[in-house]
């Protein structure tokens, strides 16, 4: 054990000033460390990565993944060197880059979805419309299925004709029938969502990750787009881990690379230049936009500043 320590020490001494650390949060000080399952790894590297990450503060699915990145690495790299920090798709042992060879590969959306608007109803996807933004996102929540399907239907008809790409969150069915270009799904909507029936609709889907955990089962899907967040933190929606960072933005975009990847989570006019630069080609917001005294002349400023 004192190896895998000595191990553990040196992976958070070289990487202990830089922006892949989160502080653990204080109300989870009292409750014993996770578990990493020292019978299941395959060596040292697994248990020392692993234990790294958690005292770098990433949660227990995320460590284990990295645990096991950090073994691949090092034997795939002919050494352990704890400068180095796994970000290559073989260290995960993430699903071939040719996305035109696997089957089972949802619909192709360009590379660069560019400004991406998250809107809370129709009138604001038409609003966006006029704005000219290259991808807007209908996220209407509501119990009840007709106002859904005449929002998804209005906001169908409003890009039409346009250049904006429209993606309609979690109501998969309906965005089918309206015929609208792609879906967004999260973790625990794409659990019951019919993927093979949004596949040969041919639509495309995007998916929601927050860690490495989730990046590697959403590659397994080979969706048309991966979003990561939330970067910052966010008041619109209770998330599932710590805002992000832009260190750890900058290492999951270098990792994901060969896909189409849309930053989301409290991004806006001040952050959006530098969350752009970890090589994202699509920055989503919400507050951004909706909450700016002049929508439309904040679309316009969000993507000079995405593009400077
Ligand atoms: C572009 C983009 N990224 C993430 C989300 C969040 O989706 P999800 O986790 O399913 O949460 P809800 O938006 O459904 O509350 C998103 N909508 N868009
Ligand atoms: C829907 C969603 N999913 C992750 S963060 C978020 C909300 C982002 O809103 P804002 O850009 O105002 O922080
Ligand atoms: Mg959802």
């Amino acid at each position: 054990m004192s190896l895998i320590r000595d191990l553990a020490d040196q992976i958070v001494a070289a990487h202990r000033n830089n922006d892949l650390c989160i502080p653990i949060p204080v109300f989870s000080l009292n409750t014993p460390p996770p578990q990493i399952d020292n019978e299941a790894a395959v060596d040292h590297y697994e248990l020392a990565g692993a234990l790294a990450a958690i005292e770098m503060g990433f949660i227990e699915s995320d460590a284990k993944t990295l645990g096991k990145a950090w073994s691949r690495m090092t034997l795939q790299d002919g050494g352990f060197n704890p400068f180095k920090w796994p970000n290559r798709p073989e260290h995960f042992d993430l699903l071939p880059w040719t996305r035109n060879m696997n089957p089972n590969a949802f619909k192709e959306c360009p590379k660069r979805l560019g400004l991406y608007g998250v809107m809370p109803d129709a009138d604001w996807v038409k609003r966006m419309v006029d704005a000219e933004i290259p991808t807007v996102q209908l996220r209407f929540k509501s119990e009840d299925k007709s106002k859904i399907r005449k929002q998804i239907k209005e906001s169908v008809a409003a890009v039409k004709d346009s250049k904006t790409l429209l993606f309609i969150n979690d109501y998969w069915q309906e965005a089918i029938d309206a015929g609208a270009y792609g879906v967004h799904l999260g973790q625990e909507d794409m659990e019951v969502a019919d993927l093979d029936e949004i596949r040969a609709a041919g639509l495309r889907l995007g998916l929601s990750t927050h860690g490495y955990a989730e990046l590697t089962y959403a590659d397994r899907f080979c969706p048309s787009y991966i979003a990561m967040g939330a970067v910052f933190p966010t008041n619109l929606k209770k998330m599932p881990t710590a805002p992000q960072g832009l260190g750890r933005l900058y290492q999951y975009a270098k990792l994901m690379s060969h896909y189409p990847l849309v930053a989301i989570g409290g991004i806006d006019q001040d952050s959006i230049h530098a969350v752009a630069k970890s090589g994202v080609g699509s920055v989503a917001v919400v507050r951004a936009i909706t909450q700016a005294k002049d929508p439309k002349a904040a679309v316009k400023h969000l993507q000079e500043l995405m593009q400077a």
